[in-house]
């Protein structure tokens, strides 16, 4: 994901000529051609208010409006600086970011303010945490809460990295089912669900992209539901070895499930997550290798699911670590269903990247303070590896190159093991203090390699 700002463009108006629009308002060329309101491309902007801000979102609504009106922006996601001279939003507003220009602006096109729609959406983030639900008589809790949007799922959409197109297509088909309800769409005659089920090996960021998908959700239709809940269901605490309790936990758990459903402008998230353990379950049940009441349980939990399915304002998110068939009735319609694969080389060097900058902002990582440039998104990096002085170790280009070989070196590795790279990295340094960024990325090119050594065959 590019992660530049975006900048002040002075650029003629296509009324003036100039700029034109061949698909859809994104391509540049030298033909005038003017165009047409219903051909701009819709983007999202996010703005936060500040924790202590009490402003009406309409009113802050408008006055972003007003100032994007204003500025000749072009569009790119990242951050847009709140004005300074402008006291209203400077008092309200904490941050505001541009989104989902990605699949728009690759190939350095840029979108630019008369080629954009700007849909502005303004919501406040929740500092509540997980309310965990607390059983007593020493049970593990079988669920966690959290109000949306929330403080912690806060920039976890823009971290999960995935190839082109996977969370825009993810955003729009949950979009389009909340649509689809709000509209009243007849489902005898048009069929849809709200069920997503994500699958694929562990470790690859399916919990996460539940959660950030949830949130992002929150904040996109909190015009028409005001109130956001997600629910996290233990599944494996439902089936452990208070078998006995279980048929209360499960029933008492849907009780407070369908309290917030039942209130029309709540929309209510549900994940569930390994899912398989589900069909585990009820197969070991099936089977007598479990307490007889322990089938009443199991049945209990997946006839509850599929009753909550058919209400308007509920999505169920579920993961799997199990790429075959999932033999659970409530998935097999899922709508949404999405493998979720180990990183390619592309989302590997971008995942890589972000953790430099990461570090590079915390002042672990010296000597690299014109990051952009020095480590450049994997777009530009293809035209810099070809230039001559990339080949000099002395010039700071040689570090993409560097890191684009940690990045082969990590073919194999999970989100989560790539994550945690720089941190195993820095720890096998004999002096990490000040440390050299080339120094840095050879480290990290060799501890890879010993992780991708010790992965199971
Ligand atoms: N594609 C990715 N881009 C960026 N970060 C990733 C990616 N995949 C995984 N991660 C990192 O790995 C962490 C763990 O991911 P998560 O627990 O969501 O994976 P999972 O697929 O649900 O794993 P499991 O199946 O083992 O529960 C994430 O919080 C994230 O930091």
């Amino acid at each position: 994901m590019s992660a530049s700002s975006p900048m002040e463009v002075s650029m003629q108006n296509p009324q003036d000529g100039g700029i034109g629009d061949q698909n859809g308002g994104v391509t540049i060329n030298s033909a005038p051609s003017p165009i047409l309101p219903q051909d701009k491309v819709l983007v999202s902007v996010e703005v936060s208010l500040k924790p202590s801000s009490t402003a009406r979102a309409n009113d802050v609504q408008s006055a972003v409006e007003r100032m994007l009106e204003k500025r000749s922006l072009s569009y790119s996601d990242g951050p847009v600086p709140v004005p300074l001279d402008d006291r209203f939003l400077t008092e309200n507003v904490q941050s505001i970011c541009i989104c989902d220009t990605d699949e728009w602006v690759q190939n350095h096109e840029i979108l630019l303010f008369w080629q954009v729609k700007p849909v502005v959406h303004v919501f406040q983030l929740s500092e509540e945490g997980a309310c965990e639900d607390v059983s007593g008589d020493g049970q593990p809790s079988t669920f966690n809460e959290w109000i949306l949007p929330a403080k912690e799922f806060d920039g976890m959409w823009e971290s999960l990295i995935y190839e082109s197109g996977l969370k825009q297509r993810l955003l729009r088909y949950a979009a389009s089912a909340l649509l689809f309800t709000e509209k009243g769409v007849n489902p005898f005659l048009v069929s849809w669900n709200r069920i997503v089920l994500l699958h694929g090996p562990p470790g690859t960021g399916k919990t996460s992209l539940c959660k950030a998908l949830a949130q992002k959700l929150s904040i996109r239709f909190n015009s028409r539901y005001p109130q956001c809940q997600l629910i996290e269901v233990n599944a494996h605490s439902l089936f452990s070895k208070w078998f006995s309790e279980s048929g209360k936990l499960v029933a008492k758990l849907f009780s407070k499930i369908q309290e917030m459903v039942d209130e029309e402008n709540n929309l209510v998230f549900v994940l569930i997550d390994e899912v398989e353990s589900l069909a585990a379950a009820r197969k070991a049940a099936l089977s007598g290798s479990e307490p007889s009441d322990s089938i009443r349980v199991v049945n209990a939990l997946l006839t509850q699911l599929d009753k909550l399915k058919s209400a308007p304002n509920v999505i169920i998110l579920t993961t799997s670590n199990i790429t075959a068939a999932i033999d659970i009735a409530f998935v097999d319609r899922a709508d949404i269903k999405a493998y979720v694969g180990p990183p390619t080389l592309q989302a590997r060097y971008e995942i890589l990247r972000s953790c430099l900058h990461e570090l590079v902002r915390t002042g672990i990582l010296s000597h690299l303070e014109d990051c952009e440039s020095m480590l450049p998104n994997f777009a530009s990096l293809k035209e810099k590896l070809n230039m001559p002085e990339v080949q000099d170790a002395q010039t700071p280009l040689h570090l993409c190159k560097q890191l684009f070989e940690t990045a082969e070196a990590c073919e194999g590795l999970s989100g989560r093991s790539l994550r945690k790279l720089p941190f195993l990295a820095h720890a096998a340094l004999a002096n990490p203090y000040g440390c050299d960024p080339s120094k840095f990325l050879s480290t990290m090119t060799d501890t890879a390699r010993r992780e991708r050594s010790e992965l199971p065959d």
